[in-house]
């Protein structure tokens, strides 16, 4: 049977990227978006600000929600200092199992903990699960219409701290209007939009960074 984009994609990765070099798996993933097939990676232009983002919290804790194939995760954890941890969740099985290889071809395993599994099972479990008593920095890139809620129950269970750094991806393209007006009104956060374009794409989108007031 016909493969996947996503084993498409881990199959540029594999043909193109060089092992343990995590620019190179970026470059490639980027490549075949751009000029073989489209899929939905926060990509190299929203990358970008990701990357500074990143740069500037130099995070000893990560929580990604929404792995995909992993392209940001690999954009995140080559970023990390050594003892940092980037912990990802993944609901699609079949997606992890991508995401897997291609953070393994980039040589960053040691620093990614791939969860599989729902936000609402595993948020209300970090702390006990993975030893993580607050996250310095969270990316979201998972369903758009999950932004909120898991934003409201990351509050809830307490893994948000003064000054903890909320990354999100599609504010405008798909849009989370929801989420926006949320973290842009609530006196509990300090937010700023950074103008960008959608992945591959000349239509406008762009990270909301929001930081939690506590
Ligand atoms: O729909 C988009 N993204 C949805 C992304 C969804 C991804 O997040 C995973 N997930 C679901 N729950 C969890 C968790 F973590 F909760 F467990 C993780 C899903 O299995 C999927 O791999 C999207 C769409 C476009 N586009 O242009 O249409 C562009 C983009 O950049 C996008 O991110
Ligand atoms: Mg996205």
């Amino acid at each position: 049977t016909r493969s996947t984009r996503p084993q498409r994609l881990l199959g540029a990765v594999q043909k193109n990227a060089t092992r343990g070099d995590p620019c190179s798996v970026i470059q490639a993933i980027d490549h075949f978006c751009r000029n073989k097939e489209w899929a939905m990676n926060v990509g190299d232009e929203k990358g970008c600000i990701l990357d500074a983002v990143v740069s500037e919290v130099n995070p000893a804790t990560v929580l990604e929600l929404g792995t995909y194939c992993g392209y940001s995760t690999v954009r995140i954890a080559r970023l990390l200092p050594p003892d940092a941890k980037l912990i990802t969740l993944e609901f699609n099985p079949d997606f992890a199992a991508i995401a897997r290889q291609v953070i393994a071809w980039a040589g960053l395993e040691e620093k990614v903990q791939l969860v599989e599994g729902a936000s609402g099972d595993w948020i209300p479990r970090m702390k006990e699960q993975f030893g993580v008593k607050t996250f310095d920095l969270v990316f979201l890139d998972h369903w758009k219409d999950r932004y909120l809620p898991d934003t409201k129950l990351m509050e809830e269970c307490g893994i948000l701290r003064k000054g903890s750094v909320l990354l999100a991806d599609n504010v405008i393209c798909p849009g989370t209007p929801d989420y926006l007006e949320f973290v842009r009104n609530s006196p509990r956060y300090e937010s700023q939009y950074f103008k960008s374009h959608l992945e591959y794409t000349k239509v406008e989108d762009g990270l909301e960074k929001s930081v939690f007031l506590g």
